[in-house]
């Protein structure tokens, strides 16, 4: 239906105000918009202006957020100053299984509780008997060196007669378990055979046998007779010469290799 000429008028007057008023409303909406902005960045406690970029000497982009409380964004003090805390405390990872370094195995064993690889408590009890139908007779060890000590006990390079007495005697390394060990001690050495047992694999030293019918318990392993530290020192001048020939990779290969093994059997090697 047509207008009628007033009624044309009038919305013809309507339009023009509303257009000059536009850029004005516009306007005002952004600055509400900046005012409440501005606002709630000087009330939010991590993100104030004053905080913008450091704090506690933090860098904020290395902080998360995530998971705060609500009252994390109260102003309160304590509140804030708890928040604080509970956010330090944020992230909490699983323990480690305690790992002791050479130096803490060379302490006397009452100070070390076991070694690095057993963890904490074994759940694990051995019934000894089942161990001795193939234990090695003690009196066939000839021992000559002391190689090394460890958590146990001493390492030593030691000679053993073959069954077959025509047989040239074998180099061994001897894991002695020292000789006033505590019945978990006892307990962690045969954890260790049994570890060691289980593992089959070119690039794992093998055990030769066991002793356990008395104190010291031994286990006889495969002799490793070079010095892989000593090896490395000795071949700084030839450093080229080992990369370029693939020794070193085929050496860290090897190793790969083992682990693998190591890992495959459920364990770890620390
Ligand atoms: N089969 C071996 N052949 C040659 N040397 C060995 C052999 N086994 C151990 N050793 C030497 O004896 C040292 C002690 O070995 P051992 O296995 O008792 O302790 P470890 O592996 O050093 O760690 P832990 O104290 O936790 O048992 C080794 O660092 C190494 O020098």
């Amino acid at each position: 239906v047509p207008l009628r000429k007033g009624s044309q008028a009038r919305f013809d007057s309507l339009q023009s105000d509303f257009t000059a008023l536009l850029p004005g409303v516009v306007a005002g909406a952004l600055l509400v918009c900046f005012v409440i902005l501005v606002a709630g960045c000087l009330c939010c406690p991590y993100h104030s202006l004053k905080n913008l970029g450091q704090s506690n000497g933090i860098a904020l982009s290395q902080k998360t957020y995530y998971n705060l409380p609500r009252s994390s964004f109260e102003s309160d003090p304590i509140h804030s100053q708890l928040n604080r805390q509970f956010y330090e405390a944020e992230v909490q990872f699983d323990r480690l299984p305690e790992i002791h370094s050479r130096k803490q195995s060379d302490l006397p064993v009452d100070r070390v509780p076991h070694p690095a690889y057993f963890g904490q408590v074994l759940s694990k009890q051995f019934v000894l008997q089942e161990w001795l139908d193939n234990n090695f007779n003690r009196h066939h060890i000839h021992y000559l060196k002391e190689i090394g000590n460890g958590w146990f006990g001493k390492v030593v390079e030691g000679e053993v007669q073959q069954s077959d007495e025509d047989q040239p005697q074998s180099r061994v390394a001897i894991k002695i378990l020292h000789e006033d060990a505590s019945p978990s001690q006892h307990n962690y050495f045969l954890n260790e055979l049994e570890f060691l047992r289980k593992l089959h694999h070119p690039n794992i030293l093998r055990v030769i046998g066991q002793c356990l019918e008395e104190d010291p318990f031994l286990i006889l392993l495969e002799l490793v007779s070079v010095d892989l530290k000593k090896f490395l020192i000795d071949s700084q001048s030839k450093r080229e010469f080992l990369v370029e020939s693939g020794s070193l990779l085929r050496m860290a290969v090897n190793v790969a290799s083992g682990l693998w093994h190591i890992h495959e059997q459920g364990f770890i090697h620390m």
